[in-house]
């Protein structure tokens, strides 16, 4: 049976995303890649691409090779490029909270998340402070496929690295406090079987990054890397899970060192990006994992100082697109 369409959520309308949607759009509307917007129609005037509003995700397929499909919002938006406004709070969220409706339904094969002015969310009383986070709370009650483990677990993807941060939207100093041998495990052990099940890599290698500098320097620079993570290793290897660390993580990404694993896992959130973004900034993906549902994002954010400027690049949101779909045809869905 062919597959639902992907559901793209609109993300902060004053920023990059309603140009990069029209833009993957115009690339992928003579192919397979179908999805429809869930936006405020106002968000995404003033681009090249027509708009058709659509009432059901399944009228996307047949509208998408002339217009990009638009499943209206209920919350109105008035978009300023360049700036958030957390008055389009609401419609950002329910953006959001709809995708994740019409995914558990069955409606979408998946979500595809445009970039969110995290601040402006959480100035207008948004308690999360990413997708990641909130996604994990609106699939909380649904049940996650067979033999897999619920998450949340960032992972980013890209031609040359993957890379899995622990902690994720969280201070430096919060981060290292709530580091625990239990959370550590909790997170490989989603990430591996992810990598195997929807990347196809069969007994994926996962590199551990350590804490401190050095690693510790045997305990002599922190205490973590010896007395949390080396546990957590341990703990990984004994339930048979290939992982090896910790790693000093400043000499764990150059391209010999990667080739000797499949994911670098990381303590901190920096950890992971600046190597992904710096070796791929057009091309990775932002993978939720450990999720019912399957959810992808650029790995970049709504560049308010570019937007409206013709210049965003769409490459990470059409790999975001083709991932997704790639997910989805990969766990059978409808
Ligand atoms: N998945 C999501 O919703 C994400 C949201 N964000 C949010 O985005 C906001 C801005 O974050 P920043 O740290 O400034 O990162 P950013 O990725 O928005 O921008 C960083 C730099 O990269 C450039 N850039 C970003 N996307 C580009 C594209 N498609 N083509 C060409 N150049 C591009 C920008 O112009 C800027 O110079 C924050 O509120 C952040 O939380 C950041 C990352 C992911
Ligand atoms: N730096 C990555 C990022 O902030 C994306 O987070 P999320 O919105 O995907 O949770």
């Amino acid at each position: 049976m062919a597959h639902a369409p992907l559901a793209l959520t609109m993300g902060e309308p004053g920023g990059v995303g309603p140009e990069i949607i029209c833009t993957a759009w115009e690339r992928l509307r003579d192919t397979k890649f179908v999805f429809f917007v869930l936006a405020d129609p106002a968000a995404l005037e003033g681009n090249s691409c027509s708009l058709k509003i659509i009432e059901a995700p399944r009228q996307a397929k047949n509208v998408f090779s002339e217009s990009v499909p638009v499943l209206p919002l209920n919350n109105k938006v008035l978009p300023s490029r360049g700036k958030a406004d957390k008055k389009n709070a609401a419609s950002v969220i329910e953006s959001i909270e709809r995708a994740v409706e019409l995914a558990i339904a069955g409606e979408a094969s998946g979500i595809v998340t445009s970039p969110i002015q995290k601040s402006s969310l959480i100035q207008s009383g948004f308690n999360f402070p990413g997708h990641t986070e909130f996604l994990a709370e609106l699939t909380r009650n649904t049940a996650m496929p067979e033999e897999c483990t619920r998450g949340p677990v960032m992972l980013l993807a890209g031609p040359k690295l993957k890379t899995v941060p622990v902690t994720i939207h969280q201070s430096v100093v919060s981060a290292a406090k709530s580091l625990t041998t239990e959370r550590i495990v909790g997170v490989c052990t989603v990430a591996a079987e992810s990598l195997a099940q929807d990347f196809g890599i069969k007994n994926p290698r996962l590199a551990v990054s350590g804490l401190n500098p050095h690693a510790g320097e045997d305990g002599a620079i922190g205490k973590e890397d010896n007395e949390i993570i080396a546990p957590a290793v341990n703990a990984l290897k004994a339930k048979g899970i290939n992982t090896f660390g910790p790693l000093p993580a400043d000499t764990m990404f150059h391209e010999d060192a990667r080739a000797r694993y499949d994911a670098a896992i990381c303590m901190l959130h920096d950890q992971a990006l600046i190597p992904a973004k710096t070796l791929s900034f057009h091309d990775a993906v932002n993978v939720t994992l450990g999720l019912p549902v399957i959810r992808t994002s650029p790995d970049h954010g709504t560049a308010l100082d570019i937007a409206g400027q013709g210049i965003a690049r769409a490459d990470s949101l059409i790999a975001a697109i083709k991932l997704a779909s790639e997910l989805a045809e990969r766990r059978g869905s409808i």
